[in-house]
């Protein structure tokens, strides 16, 4: 398989691709650079809005507009650009991470520290309400997050365990929590996830050069190599959810890679998901 390059960008650390069916769009984040890119794959058409702080997460709302996972809390774009927060929860060296958005239209949303201390992260369920449900608060890097073709299994990360894990997942409520993969030392760090319409797990590998498909069994199926090491994020888009979009970084890196934190691509990697809206 090989790759493409979708967006030529210098994201420090891009992240959180996300298929916005409603717009017909994808979403991408920097989250040190506090931007949310937009790239429509049929125009070529980019947007980009600087956010009020790091955001770890950008995702399509139920009528339009975002939700974002942002350093302090949670806040709603409305579709005219005017910004709320929905849940303020400032603690101090901790940031937002990945989040997904769940198959009854909640948003679940991890955090971790700047330091990424052990546990000094968590995995959260928060509500169109605003009602937030602490569901893990042992976390040290709270990353890819994703649910099984039937919504009942959730695949989750927290990177440095070098697993990656899965849950019974229902009405909101995970369970049973158990290894699916692991990745070995000095192949990189599970960082974001996909599931894809068979059920298997696409996983990007910080500091791995790769992504990862692992069957629902959890044997390791396909590896796509990419040509930088540090691979953060990956989402199916485009009309038909066949070609993979995966993120990149820079951060820390000496001399980058020329296509370092760019958005790239992976035309007909295979068949992706419809994601739900965030309902809020
Ligand atoms: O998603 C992420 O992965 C880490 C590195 O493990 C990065 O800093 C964070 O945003």
């Amino acid at each position: 398989m090989t790759y493409e390059v979708a967006v030529r960008a210098e994201a420090t650390l891009g992240e959180g691709p996300t298929w916005d069916a409603a717009a017909g769009r994808l979403i991408w984040i920097d989250i040190l650079g506090s931007r949310v890119h937009t790239y429509d794959p049929a125009t070529g058409a980019r947007t980009v809005r600087v956010t009020e702080q790091h955001v770890g997460a950008a995702k399509p709302r139920v009528g339009g507009g975002l939700v974002l996972n942002l350093r302090d809390g949670v806040g709603l774009v409305d579709p005219d650009g005017e910004f709320r927060w929905l849940h303020r929860e400032p603690v101090p060296g901790r940031r937002a991470n990945d989040a997904a958005v769940a198959p009854d239209g909640a948003l679940w949303v991890g955090t971790m520290r700047y330091d990424e201390a052990a546990c000094g992260g968590t995995l959260s369920r928060i509500t169109g309400d605003g009602s937030v449900q602490l569901v893990l608060d042992d976390v040290a890097v709270s990353n890819g997050t994703g649910w099984s073709p039937d919504g009942r299994l959730m695949y989750y990360i927290d990177s440095p365990t070098r697993r990656i894990d899965v849950f019974e997942y229902a009405d909101g409520r995970v369970s049973k929590r158990r290894r699916f993969a692991e990745v070995e030392a000095g192949a990189g760090f599970p960082d974001g996830l996909t599931v894809d319409a068979d059920g298997c797990v696409w996983v990007a590998l910080w500091g791995g050069s790769a992504v990862r498909r692992y069957t629902p069994d959890g044997e390791l199926e396909r590896v796509v190599s990419l040509p930088v090491p540090l691979v953060t994020a990956c989402a199916f888009g485009g009309a038909d959810l066949t070609d993979l979009y995966v993120t990149t970084a820079r951060v820390g890196l000496n001399s980058p890679h020329p296509v370092a934190g760019s958005l790239l691509v992976v035309p007909g990697a295979g068949k992706g998901l419809a994601q739900p809206a965030f309902d809020g």
